[in-house]
């Protein structure tokens, strides 16, 4: 399969290094990362080790005809990212980023199918040309809408033959907002409280993170998706135990003074329903990034 990375940074390094053991992978990113990988290739290292060789530019090339282009910028870039895959002769597009409606706007820009994909895989952008994988995880992907289809299984496939753990999976919709769920819980808490990701099993900041996740559930039965307020409870106490020493990455964002995705994550909920958690914590996030002149 011919595979375009668009947003060449920690996951998309990561994934396209680990799709370039098998099939032609191009990374499109930011110098001196992309530089590095086309004239010394890509190392990974950590929990995976492998040096793979896939291209490396700063741009979408004008006769880029790929199989695949997966999006792994982070949600504020989605629209730049289907604005730069526009006028490419892209088979099918699969988003593995955090928050919502990246689909959505991909779809909307794009004439190609359009794949819904989740991403528990850890990675960290150790220097140009080196890509850490912090954590063994699954991508789970299928249809935007849910329901099967030939790109899904397709894609499914290529991610397998590349010793990538994969599900295809016909309720992406519903795990999409079951991420969101964990996301909305965990990220802003942990970046206001400076707190690892195990901190929101108990004490003040669990019921913080129980309520977001709340909110969130009830915007997706809202928007139609069957999440109980329960099931998204339970994901987030699931995912905090399994990653209770981890920084999130909105912590890690906001330690580092970038700007976050809270727009898509907590904005996102506070956006569809009344919901004074996740309108809080986006809120506080927005009101930090503004005082550092981050968006
Ligand atoms: N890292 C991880 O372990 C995981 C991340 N995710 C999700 O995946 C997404 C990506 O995260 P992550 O990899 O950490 O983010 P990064 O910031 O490391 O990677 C994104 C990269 O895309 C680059 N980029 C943005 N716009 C363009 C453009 N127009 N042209 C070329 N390059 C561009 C960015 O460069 P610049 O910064 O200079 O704009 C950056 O290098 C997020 O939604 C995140 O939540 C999900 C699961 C795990
Ligand atoms: C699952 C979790 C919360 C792990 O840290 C994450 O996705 C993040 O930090 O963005």
């Amino acid at each position: 399969m011919d595979v375009l990375v668009f947003g060449a940074g920690s996951l998309g390094s990561l994934v396209g290094g680990l799709l370039a053991r098998q099939h032609r992978v191009t990374l499109v990113g930011r110098d001196p990362h992309v530089g590095t990988v086309a004239t010394e290739g890509l190392t990974v290292d950590g929990e995976i080790e492998c040096h793979v060789e896939p291209d490396g530019v700063t741009a979408v090339p004008s006769d880029a005809a790929p199989d695949l282009a997966l999006v792994t910028v982070k949600a504020y870039d989605t629209d730049a990212a289907a604005e730069a895959l526009a006028d490419a002769d892209v088979g099918a597009t699969l988003s593995l980023q955090n928050g919502l409606d990246n689909e959505t706007v991909l779809a909307d820009r794009l004439d190609c199918p359009v794949l819904a994909g989740t991403c528990t895989y850890g990675a960290m952008l150790a220097e140009p040309g080196r890509v850490t994988c912090t954590g063994v995880g699954e991508v789970v992907l299928g249809p935007r809408d849910g329901g099967e289809s030939d790109p899904a299984d397709r894609v499914g496939a290529a991610f397998e033959t590349a010793g990538i753990e994969t599900t295809v999976a016909a309720d992406m919709p519903r795990r999409i907002w079951e991420k969101l769920a964990v996301n909305a819980g965990i990220n802003a808490t942990t970046a206001l409280a400076r707190i690892e990701n195990g901190a929101v099993l108990s004490g003040p900041a669990s019921e913080v993170a129980a309520e977001a996740a709340r909110e969130t559930a009830r915007a997706a039965r809202e928007a139609g998706v069957d999440l109980a307020d329960e099931a998204a409870v339970d994901a987030v106490r699931a995912v905090a135990e399994a990653t209770a020493d981890n920084t999130s990455s909105m912590q890690q964002d906001v330690l580092a003074e970038r700007r976050t995705e809270v727009d898509a994550i907590n904005g996102a909920v506070a956006e569809r329903i009344d919901a004074p958690v996740n309108r809080t914590l986006a809120g506080l996030l927005r009101a930090w990034g503004r005082a550092r002149d981050l968006r």
